[in-house]
């Protein structure tokens, strides 16, 4: 699967270069090697935007995520073609873990319903082998295992940047809160929009993730980033064969003491009405400890663990019910608008 998209020569329909949001690149190599330059530039990406492209064709580690990340695309086209009766039986009705059927959770547009289904998994099950691994999982163990592993040691680089650059110290730096070995709901999620024509399904809906940094691999047009700015909807470049897009969590802004910009987001067909292609995105979401505890957008201590069950609860509450609560865009959206 490869689309030849070049910021001059190809845009969503109706969509002009200004619609495309302007986000910084950072250099994957420059922060393993610690520059002090790319790492004030890391910081000042997540306090301003809290999204920027992470360019990974200058590290080791990125060249070889870049490369599995081809052939978790061709897993996730076998596997999404499936039967849907047969996709089902991984279904654990687990946030983190197994497969999710499309219009579990709300749409877009109201009264729609979400159009994309997923397949999860753990950090913690593949480093456990862990028997309830859905067989498919089980059968391509070294894709995802390179993949999560590349993963964990890329937003583990983010965060002690991040560390460097806020200058904590013992305690109180950020990977305090990520200790290996800690229960966590870290986890690797594959993403599919089908090919849909109607639209009682659109996208995925508004929100701000919930754990610290995700790091999202997708070829194809669909994200869209809230600009603070502008404070409108701006296209996010899909760059294929060099660049992942990093955006930090609400967990990541409450533990910096809201220091740190969590950015609101969705997926919409790039007509805005149906689904013309089938899309895939590939979302490794590093999250805190369960037990870390921090202030939530309205001031309330609470862990990281009751956090991310609540958000994925309003996840599927009415858009009346979205609207009337901080927890689906983490009070970003009070801030912005
Ligand atoms: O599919 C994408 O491009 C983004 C998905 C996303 O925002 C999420 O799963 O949190
Ligand atoms: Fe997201």
């Amino acid at each position: 699967m490869t689309f030849a998209i070049s910021k001059d020569t190809y845009l969503p329909p109706n969509a002009e270069q200004r619609d495309i949001a302007t986000l910084a690149t950072i250099d994957l190599q420059g922060l393993v090697t610690r520059d002090p330059a790319e790492i004030t530039k890391l910081l000042d990406a997540c306090v301003t935007h809290g999204f920027f492209y992470l360019n990974l064709q200058t590290s080791d580690a990125g060249r070889q995520i870049l490369e599995a990340e081809q052939n978790a695309y061709r897993f996730m086209e076998e596997y999404f073609s499936r039967p849907l009766e047969t996709k089902m039986k991984d279904d654990r009705g687990h946030p983190t873990h197994g497969f999710k059927p499309i219009g579990k959770y709300t749409g877009v547009t109201d009264n729609s319903r979400d159009c994309y289904e997923t397949l999860k998994v753990a950090r913690a099950e593949i480093l456990a082998k862990a028997p309830q691994l859905s067989p498919s999982i089980k059968e391509n163990s070294a894709l995802f295992d390179t993949f999560i592993s590349l993963s964990h040691f890329i937003t583990q680089t983010l965060l002690s940047s991040l560390s460097d650059a806020l200058r904590l110290t013992g305690s109180s730096r950020l990977e305090e809160f990520h200790r290996d070995g800690e229960l966590t709901n870290t986890t690797l999620v594959l993403l599919h929009y089908p090919k849909h024509e109607d639209d009682t399904n659109i996208g995925h809906n508004k929100h701000t993730d919930i754990g610290s940094i995700t790091l999202l691999f997708a070829e194809q047009w669909g994200l869209q980033v809230f600009t603070p700015e502008e404070k409108r909807w701006a296209w996010v470049q899909p760059r294929p064969h060099g660049h992942a897009t990093i955006n930090v969590g609400d967990s990541l802004r409450f533990l910096s003491g809201k220091t740190l910009y969590s950015c609101l987001h969705r997926v919409i067909p790039v007509d805005g009405k149906s689904q013309k292609e089938d899309r895939y995105s590939i979302a490794y979401f590093l999250r805190p400890e369960n037990n870390a505890i921090y202030e939530d957008a309205d001031g309330q201590k609470v862990t990281a663990g009751k956090w991310h069950d609540d958000k994925y609860v309003m996840f599927g509450e009415p858009h009346k019910k979205q609207e009337e609560s901080k927890v689906l865009t983490g009070g970003m959206e009070q801030i912005l608008v």
